[in-house]
């Protein structure tokens, strides 16, 4: 049974069909890198698994999430556990005025996770890991290069232990010593029980992930 799945999903605006019967099933433990030209839809199929579109439940009933052994519609889902399970990456992470560490705190203070506890050591770990010191922690976001705000938005994410993560070319701006620690990370919280869907334009990052290749093109998926 796969962890996510869509069937014939459609979606269209008034004068473009953005996405065309797309169909596919993504498995426990996968890697997908996800390819097409620019404007094929990469984006907005993301964005559509992600409910971050405006979607109605004829097709959201077209998503499917692995929900402890059941496959239940997105629809089904409240938004809340939905959106915990599958994180969205965007190229340009939004993140707060003020410190790194009120950026990795600030999800703790929406209700959906009030009940769980802030692990400093986790992500001191972390960006030992990616080359940072503990001061790291402390610095300004607005003193931060794009590749550390990059850092910063994945750990904010990761340490809530998605089970779907979906990359929206989050590495495309960034030199290629930062984008394999960043993957590095990616590759460190994924296991047998999670997936992942990339997308990329740099066919080496590909290899690096070891991933499946799905292309779109013109809004159809080929898988
Ligand atoms: N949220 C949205 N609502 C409506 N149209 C959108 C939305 N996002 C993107 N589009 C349009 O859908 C088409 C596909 O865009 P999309 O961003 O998915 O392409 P892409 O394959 O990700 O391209 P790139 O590789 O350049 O990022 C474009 O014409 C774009 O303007």
């Amino acid at each position: 049974m796969p962890l996510l799945a869509a069937t014939a999903l459609s979606y269209h605006t008034p004068d473009r069909t953005l996405l065309d019967n797309v169909s596919f099933a993504l498995h426990h433990g996968q890697k997908v890198a996800l390819v097409g030209r620019s404007g094929s839809g990469k984006s907005v199929l993301l964005q559509a698994l992600a409910d971050l579109l405006p979607l109605d439940s004829a097709v959201t009933d077209r998503i499917m999430l692995n929900r402890n052994g059941k496959l239940t519609s997105l629809s089904q889902i409240p938004p809340p556990d939905y959106r915990s399970a599958v994180a969205l990456f965007h190229q340009t992470p939004s993140l707060s005025d003020g410190t790194v560490l009120d950026n990795l705190t600030a999800p703790f203070g929406f209700k959906y996770h009030q009940n769980k506890k802030f692990d400093k050591d986790w992500h001191l770990q972390k960006l030992a890991t990616l080359g940072k010191n503990d001061n790291f922690i402390d610095q300004s976001i607005h003193e931060l290069s794009g590749g550390e705000r990059q850092i910063v938005s994945f750990l904010r994410t990761l340490q809530f232990n998605p089970t779907v993560a979906l990359f929206d070319e989050t590495t495309s701006a960034l030199d290629d010593e930062t984008a394999h620690l960043l993957m590095r990370l990616v590759l460190d919280w994924h296991d047998d029980t999670k997936a992942l869907i990339w997308v990329t334009h740099t066919p080496s990052e590909q290899q690096a992930l070891g991933a499946d290749l799905w292309r779109m093109d013109n809004g159809v998926l080929a898988v």
